[in-house]
């Protein structure tokens, strides 16, 4: 049975449809890139996942759990199954990267003594074992780039969840950072990654579902980063709208007009 499943889910703000029938599914151990361009609905679409938001219709289904329906209560249990790197999630500038990780653990109820090997372990899984006594603005962006990702692993989460994890990075940071999802996914982790990274996602040749103005453009396994495609889909989506407008054109009174 499939990890996650998005059955024709629709999300909209005020004024704004961000997400229109999205449907795609993913099974344990996928490594999914979500790409398309600022605005196209990727953020929005990682958040419905961790249900930091709600769907408008639609629904979604994580390991067999309905979020349309979810308790309030399970809310946080779900998200602790779930490893977050998000850019809204920054690391606490006046704690150590040692207090950062062990406080991600307290934070899922888990008072295990051997809290402190546990941390030691998750920044071993990045190279950073050696700096868990650094504070964030002692490390590279890179570095930081790293603590998140082993903070988001200190959960010892089933799926992995990473909302643009290499803006602001360097080239050779965000390679490495890649390849640490690649080792991770190898030994079993479900990965989704939003990204517009261009050259990153298209040597990675992982599955991409590009999002191209909230709707589903393209969803191809082993993928590019396809902008030919998003810009045809997108040009076929203009010419659909131009139709339907003067469709209705033709039956409007010339007054009207
Ligand atoms: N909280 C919100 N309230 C109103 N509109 C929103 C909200 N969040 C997102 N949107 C709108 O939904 C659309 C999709 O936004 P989203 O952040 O998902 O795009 P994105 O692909 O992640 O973009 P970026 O790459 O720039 O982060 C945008 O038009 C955005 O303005």
């Amino acid at each position: 049975m499939a990890q996650i499943i998005f059955d024709h889910v629709t999300k909209e703000y005020k004024n704004e449809v961000a997400l229109k029938d999205i449907s795609f599914t993913v099974d344990k151990g996928e490594f999914v890139f979500i790409v398309g361009k600022s605005g196209a609905g990727k953020s929005t679409l990682l958040n419905l996942i961790m249900k930091q938001e709600d769907v408008t219709s639609g629904q979604i289904i994580v390991e067999g759990r309905r979020l349309d329906t979810m308790d309030a209560k399970r809310v946080p249990l779900h998200r602790r199954r779930l490893g977050i790197m998000s850019p809204e999630v920054g690391l606490l500038k006046d704690r150590s990267i040692y207090d950062n990780i062990r406080l991600a653990i307290l934070a899922t109820g888990n008072a295990d003594v051997r809290i402190r090997s546990k941390v030691i372990k998750v920044l071993g899984l990045v190279g950073l074992a050696g700096k868990y006594h650094a504070y964030p603005d002692e490390l590279s962006g890179g570095e930081q780039a790293r603590v998140l990702l082993s903070r988001a692993l200190a959960v010892q989460p089933e799926i992995l969840i990473a909302d643009e994890p290499t803006a602001n990075l360097d080239p050779d940071s965000a390679w490495d950072l890649m390849q640490l999802f690649d080792e991770l996914n190898y030994r079993g982790m479900t990965i989704l990654v939003a990204s517009h990274a261009r050259e990153l996602v298209t040597i990675m040749k992982k599955r991409c579902i590009t999002l191209v103005a909230g709707r589903l453009a393209v969803d191809a396994r082993r993928s590019i980063y396809d902008q030919k495609a998003m810009d045809i889909f997108a040009e076929r989506r203009i010419l659909e709208e131009e139709e339907k407008k003067s469709e209705k054109m033709l039956y409007l009174p010339d007054n009207v007009r």
